[in-house]
């Protein structure tokens, strides 16, 4: 195989990578904003009821979960574990929020 044809070959490979990752990229906005969009209404409910922003009971449940999810699709669960830690903290910024405004929240 010339030389010329190998870069070609790979580069029609990386596009065709790249195609796949935006497609997953994509879909896990849309997921995310689909799990922000439940967790406010959660938010709602928490401080309506006075209930805390945070259930740590609740987060350790989550994290023993995906950490296995993770080593079952080959995935490392300390990353598992830190990306839910990273959404959770922000839900939690969110709940406050909303316990702060009296449990009204805005749309969009
Ligand atoms: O399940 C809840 O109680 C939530 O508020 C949702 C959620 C989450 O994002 O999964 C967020 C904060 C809690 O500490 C635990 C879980």
């Amino acid at each position: 195989m010339n030389e010329e044809k190998d870069m070609a070959d790979a580069y029609a490979a990386l596009v065709d990578y790249r195609a796949s990752i935006d497609n997953i990229d994509a879909a896990l906005i849309h997921m995310l904003a689909e799990r922000f969009r439940c967790t406010k209404a959660v938010g709602v409910l928490k401080a309506s009821h006075g209930l805390p922003p945070a259930d740590p009971a609740r987060e350790q449940q989550q994290i023993a979960r995906l950490r296995q999810l993770a080593k079952d699709a080959h995935l490392d669960p300390d990353f598992a574990e830190k990306f839910l830690n990273f959404v959770v903290r922000e839900v939690i910024r969110h709940h406050e929020q909303i316990a702060a405004s009296n449990g009204v929240t805005k749309t969009g």
